[in-house]
């Protein structure tokens, strides 16, 4: 049974989520796996030898519960990034604007650390950061992107509306403007060589 189907929308209902790990008992997670990202990371030598040896690492999972797709529910869940690297670059979610782009979202820190990447389509960048404990606001128009940037999960519990829409087609094609990386074991955005590719 899909998670749609698992709850009732109509009516109300309860579902658990982990607070240090963020994983559900009775929801379904969805898996991205490092073959999925392919051209996302800045360092492609060091992508294509990661994936080599037959490893493909989990980078990251959240829940789909099935929300409507309407104006008036809202879509929520834990998103759990995996701490890891593509060469210096931190292990991280797609990312995506909303189809509707003037539809923000709450993003909830449970456990781990790392940052919200927020881009707007004229260029406008922010790194928020993320630790148990801080809530994000995303806002309206900003693509956003979870990266971890600890040696644990980076956990965070995220509520937007229904119909929002994902659209990642923008971020595939032109990627973000910057990336964060490990530098003399800081954390830090540097230009991304791709960007606009
Ligand atoms: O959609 P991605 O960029 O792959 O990130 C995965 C997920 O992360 C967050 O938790 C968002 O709220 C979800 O809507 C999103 O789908
Ligand atoms: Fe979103």
């Amino acid at each position: 049974m899909g998670n749609a189907e698992k709850f009732d929308w109509v009516r109300g209902f309860t579902c658990d989520f982990d607070l240090v790990n963020g994983l559900s008992k009775t929801a379904e997670s969805t898996k991205r796996y490092l073959s999925q990202m392919k051209g996302m990371y800045a360092d492609d030598a060091a992508f294509d030898k990661m994936l080599e040896g037959g490893d493909d690492p989990l980078v990251y999972e959240f829940y789909e519960m099935g929300a409507p797709e309407l104006p008036g529910d809202l879509a929520f869940g834990t998103s759990i990034t995996y701490p890891g690297k593509v060469g210096d670059e931190y292990f991280m979610t797609k990312g995506h604007f909303h189809t509707i782009l003037d539809t923000g979202e709450v993003y909830y820190c449970l456990s781990g650390h790392g940052y919200m990447l927020l881009e707007s389509p004229e260029g406008d960048w922010s790194l928020q950061e993320m630790k148990a404990g801080e809530a994000v606001y995303v806002p309206k128009r900003y693509a956003h992107r979870s990266i971890n940037i600890g040696d644990t999960p980076l956990v965070t519990f995220f509520v937007f509306r229904g119909d929002a829409g994902h659209d990642y087609g923008t971020i595939e094609t032109k990627g973000y403007r910057n990336l964060v990386v490990e530098k003399g074991g800081k954390a830090v955005a540097v230009p991304n060589p791709k960007w606009g590719e």
